[in-house]
């Protein structure tokens, strides 16, 4: 089998681990020092607190979005409620304008 070459690497918290290997929250929403990441790219994906690989997957969207543009879509996509998605976002990054939403699918 050939193995997966990386075009780089992403970090989620632990408690997203879940959802994303069974492909309920299909994107993530990150400031602007991640917002470098192109579709295509294939990424090794590692807990924030460990550094514990747990998946890959690869880009498939990249895209600039305001705080105040996120809708109940984009909670599904990260299978939350609207209101925890804003809760979360507001948590790790304190106030923000302006976020980059990256699709992703699992390899
Ligand atoms: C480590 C880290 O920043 N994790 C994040 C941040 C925003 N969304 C997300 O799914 N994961």
């Amino acid at each position: 089998m050939t193995p997966l070459t990386y075009d780089g690497k992403i970090t989620f918290f632990e408690r997203f681990e879940a959802d994303i290997l069974s492909g309920a929250k299909t994107i993530t929403l990150r400031d602007e020092s991640e917002s470098h990441f192109r579709v295509g790219d294939r990424l090794s994906v590692s807990t924030f607190e460990t550094g514990r690989h747990f998946c890959d997957i690869q880009v498939v969207r990249v895209e600039e979005l305001a705080f105040e543009a996120l809708n109940s879509r984009h909670a599904v996509q990260e299978n939350m409620t609207l209101e925890q998605l804003k809760a979360v976002i507001t948590e790790i990054y304190g106030e923000i304008d302006t976020l980059y939403l990256i699709e992703y699918r699992l390899l």
